[in-house]
């Protein structure tokens, strides 16, 4: 048997031997030729320019310099110990300091010799200096390098042993020499020729090191696409699995009461979005396959409406809805709003949380079984607790984050007839890259637009002195009619201190506005004092609602105007998004206040100033997909876009749109990779199957 070269043992490349195999093996896990080739290089430099001592300038990131070493000396004593080596060209002289590994260096470095050295200068008083950087001896054999340069992880242990970057990229050249002729393609020929992607062979070569910029996109836009693809052909050939063996749902066509609804008591035109969004969900409930649909719509752009009109779908055909909520105060919320719609055609609806009383209760279990009661909304009460209907025919679920995949099927047990449809609405937006990866088993609908006349919300950073200045402002408020929220984080370790600087505030209000009624809402009260006091805000009776977070998401006060939010530093992107959502939702000019202390980190500073500058829900999901990466959303790990390896989920959405609908297309033409022109893309499937790498490994 023909041994697979790239599974070739790493200690049998020129240049590696026994000590640096043993520690590719355990620094960075390469263990074989082809591990090695998959150790990309994470950046490029451009090497193209040699500056001149004297143009060095403090903002510079990278200097790459050509000059003699002429003196080297020991500084400091003990743990502070350095070595300084001066570095002279004909326009002046620079320091080279090294902090850690100084006798590998000392023993290196020749006096008298000339270097090409590459680094990031600093400027200490008048004089420049590069700490560790990258040098290499200039001789009478070495070749002028340039052009762009791979920058390889390595770690301190191995620079001792030559395998810095540098030392990396040399095996990496040795090793291409052999292996660039017995990579194989991993693609179908006619994609390459639609897409004018480069052979793998040279997007491998390329990407290690590129001719230019131009190659190096060229290289990996092809190995980009490549590892899409093959993600998205799995994504998806997962779901249309799923839809052929689907559940049968039930066929609810007839409209009748959603067109009186429509055509009498609509209180408003709906946006676009909004129509198209229904159409696509009718589409849905009368196909007769059960739905499983993601609705994302940014904070206020009318998701309610949309369930509402979908219950109404469900009810026109003897069937009943229901709609749960994360907390009890959002359930609340979402009863009023949906009763406003459903007296006025005479749908029963009712509410079911912790907190209903046992004869309500049992007033709703009959109503519900015996099929008088057509729409429950609720908290998981819903599904922890004994509720059986008559016939349940959609559920609408509020907010997918707080709800597991479990509790969604625990509520697919609750019918008699077909498994109910599912609507799950979220208004935190995930970035669309991301749905399409991630919700695999989701059809995705989008309200990406905002109902008429909304003005955008204008928001401010102010930092705590200013804070007068703000209690103004919303008193100017108060007195033109609107209300105010003031919001406090959930910060500290203990709730204790949290709850103390709640009060704290809560107590600064009210000195600072004595005649003015006002609410307060947190986690430790009641759930009825919680939802009395909510009612009295949405009344107008209070015009200043101080609370923690319990208000984050859902609640829908239209005269609220003014949202300030303290220690605004401390909330997460999506969290402030969907606060400061909590106002603009009528027709009145809103605003949206953020005070933090004066000094703030990098990524505080970051999120206050994409709050001010944007109102768009989904370009502050991206940002935030920016700052924390895609691990901290849900679902990210079992899609596979943690493992990505050229990728970046949050920047490369044209690419992973291409290799969607490349893999869509052909999924739906040869499902089962039949057609000789696609043997390729099996035999990478089962090697990738096997081995569960992401990539080109194949290769023999
Ligand atoms: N097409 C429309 N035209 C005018 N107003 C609308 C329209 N659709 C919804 N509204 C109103 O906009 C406000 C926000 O709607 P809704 O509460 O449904 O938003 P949402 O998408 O659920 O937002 P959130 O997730 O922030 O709660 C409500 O007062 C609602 O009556």
């Amino acid at each position: 048997m023909v041994k697979n070269f790239f599974d070739t043992k790493i200690e049998f490349l020129k240049g590696v031997g026994p000590q640096k195999a043993s520690l590719l093996n355990t620094e960075l896990g390469i263990f074989t030729f082809g591990d090695l080739l998959e150790h990309f290089p994470f950046r490029h430099e451009d090497r193209t320019k040699f500056y001149r001592v004297s143009e060095i300038q403090e903002h510079f990131p990278y200097v790459q310099l050509k000059g003699r070493i002429v003196k080297k000396q020991y500084i400091g004593e003990g743990r502070g110990k350095r070595l300084s080596a001066q570095f002279q060209d004909d326009t002046g002289v620079l320091e080279l300091v090294w902090f850690k590994g100084h006798s590998w260096i000392d023993k290196s470095l020749q006096i008298g010799a000339t270097y090409v050295i590459f680094g990031k200068p600093q400027r200490f008083g008048f004089k420049f200096s590069i700490s560790h950087p990258e040098m290499e001896l200039v001789t009478a054999e070495s070749k002028p390098q340039g052009g762009l340069f791979p920058v390889y992880h390595t770690s301190e242990k191995m620079k001792p042993k030559g395998l810095d970057s540098r030392g990396v990229a040399k095996l990496q050249r040795t090793l291409l020499k052999d292996a660039f002729a017995k990579i194989e393609e991993t693609l179908p020929e006619y994609l390459l020729k639609q897409h004018n992607f480069i052979s793998k062979a040279y997007a491998v070569g390329y990407a290690h090191f590129p001719k230019d910029p131009q190659t190096l996109e060229q290289a990996l836009n092809r190995l980009k696409f490549e590892e899409l693809f093959y993600m998205q052909l799995k994504v998806l050939a997962q779901k249309k699995q799923q839809h052929t063996k689907q559940f049968a749902g039930q066929v609810f066509a007839k409209i009748p009461t959603l067109n009186t609804f429509y055509k009498e008591h609509l209180p408003f035109d709906l946006t676009n979005a909004q129509k198209r969004v229904v159409r696509e969900i009718y589409g849905d409930m009368k196909s007769g396959i059960q739905m499983n649909r993601l609705l994302q719509g940014d904070v206020g752009s009318g998701k309610t409406i949309v369930a509402f009109i979908c219950m109404l779908m469900c009810l026109d055909n003897d069937a009943q809805a229901c709609m749960m909520a994360p907390t009890e105060i959002l359930a609340t919320q979402h009863y009023h709003g949906l009763k406003e719609h459903a007296d006025k055609i005479g749908v029963s609806i009712a509410l079911l949380t912790g907190s209903s009383k046992t004869k309500e209760r049992r007033i709703i279990d009959e109503e519900l079984r015996n099929g008088k009661l057509k729409i429950i909304v609720g908290t998981h009460a819903l599904i922890e607790e004994k509720v059986d209907f008559q016939n349940l025919g959609l559920c609408v679920i509020d907010e997918q984050h707080r709800f597991g995949v479990a509790q969604r099927a625990a509520l697919w047990k609750k019918t008699s007839k077909a498994y109910p449809h599912i609507l799950v609405m979220t208004a935190t937006p995930i970035p669309r890259t991301l749905a399409m990866t991630v919700y695999g088993d989701l059809d995705v609908s989008v309200i990406d637009e905002l109902p008429a006349g909304r003005k955008p919300i204008v928001t401010q950073h102010r930092t705590d002195a200013n804070r007068l200045r703000v209690f103004g402002f919303i008193k100017e408020q108060i007195a033109e009619g609107r209300q105010a929220y003031v919001v406090y984080p959930l910060i500290e370790e203990s709730e204790k201190l949290d709850y103390k600087n709640l009060m704290d505030g809560y107590e600064s209000i009210c000195r600072a506005f004595p005649k003015i009624p006002i609410s307060i809402v947190h986690g430790r009260m009641k759930a009825e004092d919680k939802e009395w006091e909510m009612q009295r805000f949405v009344k107008g009776e209070t015009k200043i609602m101080v609370a923690t977070t319990v208000i984050e998401v859902g609640v829908n006060v239209p005269n609220s105007t003014v949202m300030v939010i303290e220690n605004a530093e401390k909330f997460g992107l999506a969290q402030l998004h969907q606060l400061r959502g909590r106002v603009g939702r009528g027709g009145s000019q809103s605003y949206c206040i953020l005070i933090s202390g004066d000094k703030l980190s990098k990524d505080g500073k970051f999120r206050l100033e994409t709050m001010v500058r944007t109102n768009n829900g989904f370009e502050i999901a991206d940002a935030d997909l920016k700052l924390r990466g895609p691990g901290d959303i849900e679902g990210t790990q079992q899609s596979g876009v943690l493992s990505l390896k050229f990728t970046d989920i949050s920047k490369d959405s044209q690419v992973l749109q291409l290799a969607r609908e490349t893999a869509d297309k052909l999924l739906d033409e040869d499902p089962k990779m039949e057609k000789s022109e696609h043997s390729i893309i099996r035999t990478q499937q089962a090697f990738m199957a096997q081995k569960k790498t992401t990539n080109w490994s194949r290769i023999s």
